[in-house]
């Protein structure tokens, strides 16, 4: 059994790459968010609009510790889930967690255009937002660093991650 959590900032990659990462590994696929929002029947956006962070918090907390995982699966999860309540020590407890670490810039320039979908992010832009990313990436670090693999997130492929969780999970 083996179901590999992948952590780290908005933007690093965690959905892009866990998609990748379950086809070539022959996993099931499952993004935390995607959950979210098919249980609620919102995008993220409109739930943070409708409620507020702290209920997404919650929600996102509550999917993780119910959803019913198969036997091998890659979850990608939100940005800020390792950063509530006891999620991180669930997901080290549960299965192997491989932080995808990115710089602030990398961060801002994957982010791009699609920063909409994001409502943390959606009203900042230029140095306010750098700043901004720059702050909470060292304090959600705290966090983020208690993964059990740490990848760097730049050159990052799926057969790279691949190489890194065979090294320390039976895949
Ligand atoms: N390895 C990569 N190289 C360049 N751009 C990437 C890479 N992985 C993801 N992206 C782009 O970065 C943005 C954020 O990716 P996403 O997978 O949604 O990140 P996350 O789920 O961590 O927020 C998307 O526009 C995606 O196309
Ligand atoms: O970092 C965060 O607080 C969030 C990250 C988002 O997911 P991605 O990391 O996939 O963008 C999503 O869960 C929500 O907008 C909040
Ligand atoms: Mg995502």
């Amino acid at each position: 059994m083996a179901r590999i959590f992948l952590i780290g900032y908005m933007g690093s990659g965690k959905t892009t790459l866990g998609r990748k990462l379950a086809t070539r590994l022959n996993y099931q696929f499952i993004d935390l968010d995607h959950v979210l929002e098919e249980q609620a029947g919102m995008t993220i956006a409109e739930y943070f609009a409708s409620f507020s962070e702290t209920a997404f918090r919650v929600a996102e907390s509550e999917i993780l510790k119910s959803t019913a995982y198969p036997e091998n699966a890659v979850i990608s999860t939100g940005g800020g889930l390792p950063c509530f309540f006891d999620n991180m020590e669930w997901m080290n407890a549960n299965g192997t967690t491989l932080y995808i670490n990115l710089n602030p810039k990398a961060l801002i320039s994957r982010l791009g255009n699609n920063k909409d979908d994001r409502p943390i992010l959606r009203d900042k832009h230029g140095d306010e937002l750098l700043a901004f990313i720059t702050e909470k990436l060292e304090e959600r670090n705290a966090f983020y660093l208690k993964a059990n693999l740490i990848a760097d997130g730049l050159n990052l492929t799926a057969e790279r991650a691949a190489a890194l969780i065979a090294e320390k999970t039976e895949l």
